[in-house]
């Protein structure tokens, strides 16, 4: 989470948009890599509802929303894990950086989601052989950010998959080389979802903005929410 790439505002494929009418214009499905699809809007109204509200239950301690520390610094997204409790960098079963409490259950209707989100993004892939089992919780309240990063701490090579809830962002999906350039600048709204897997599996990846303000009113989310789902692959009962 060190590196922080400055927002590319002139990148003519990272348009914001006018919050005040996200659904204008219908937006189709985008391979934005091979193994990277965008699904925007794939999560209905009443999905996004039920989301976030098990995010807000989710949250509350134990093992609930905390500050990560790395290194010497902090991330500006706050955290929280369901399933596996994933600190810098490693998998555990507690709130081993957190309260210490033990993490809350992956609920199977996330798995379900994952892999409809799955078949869809990538139709003709086998499904993915280990059960999705990890959910990460990142909030971004406004000016937060994350790093370019890959999510390589999984042993599975099953596709993440990731929702997002409330204000939208510019994510920046690049290469599995390294932290720069190539790289794509997606605009990710409440309700859509990012599948990647296969070559993209591994691919860097951050959040250098988000759009304070862009989410939908309705559904009352301050800042931004997103849920990654991967596959641990660590055997053992999930
Ligand atoms: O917030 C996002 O869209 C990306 C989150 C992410 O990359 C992660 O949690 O590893
Ligand atoms: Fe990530």
């Amino acid at each position: 989470m060190s590196e922080r790439p400055p927002p590319d505002p002139s990148d003519p494929r990272d348009p914001p948009g006018p919050p005040d009418q996200p659904d204008l214009f219908a937006r189709p499905a985008r391979a934005v890599a091979p193994g990277a699809v965008h699904l925007p809007d794939w999560l209905g109204e009443a999905r996004q509802r039920a989301l976030l509200e098990s995010c807000r239950e989710w949250a509350a301690p134990p093992a609930g929303l905390r500050v990560v520390r790395i290194g010497n610094g902090t991330m500006s997204a706050r955290q929280l894990s369901l399933g596996w409790h994933w600190y810098p960098y490693g998998y555990s079963r507690t709130a081993v950086d957190g309260d210490g409490a033990p993490v809350k259950p992956f609920p199977a209707w996330l798995g379900e989601w994952a892999l409809a989100a799955v078949a869809e993004a990538l139709p003709g892939e086998p499904p993915p052989a280990e059960p999705y089992d990890i959910a990460l919780v990142n909030h971004y309240p406004d000016g937060a950010r994350m790093g370019m990063h890959r999510d390589g701490d999984e042993r599975s090579p099953a596709p993440v998959v990731s929702f997002s809830l409330g204000d939208s962002c510019v994510f920046r999906f690049g290469n599995a080389e390294g932290r720069g350039r190539p790289w794509t600048d997606v605009t990710l709204g409440s309700g859509d979802a990012f599948v990647f897997g296969g070559p993209a599996r591994l691919a860097y990846h951050g959040v250098p903005r988000t759009v304070p303000g862009s989410g939908p009113p309705a559904l009352g989310v301050r800042g931004r929410l997103n849920v990654t789902l991967r596959a641990s692959g660590f055997g053992g009962g999930g």
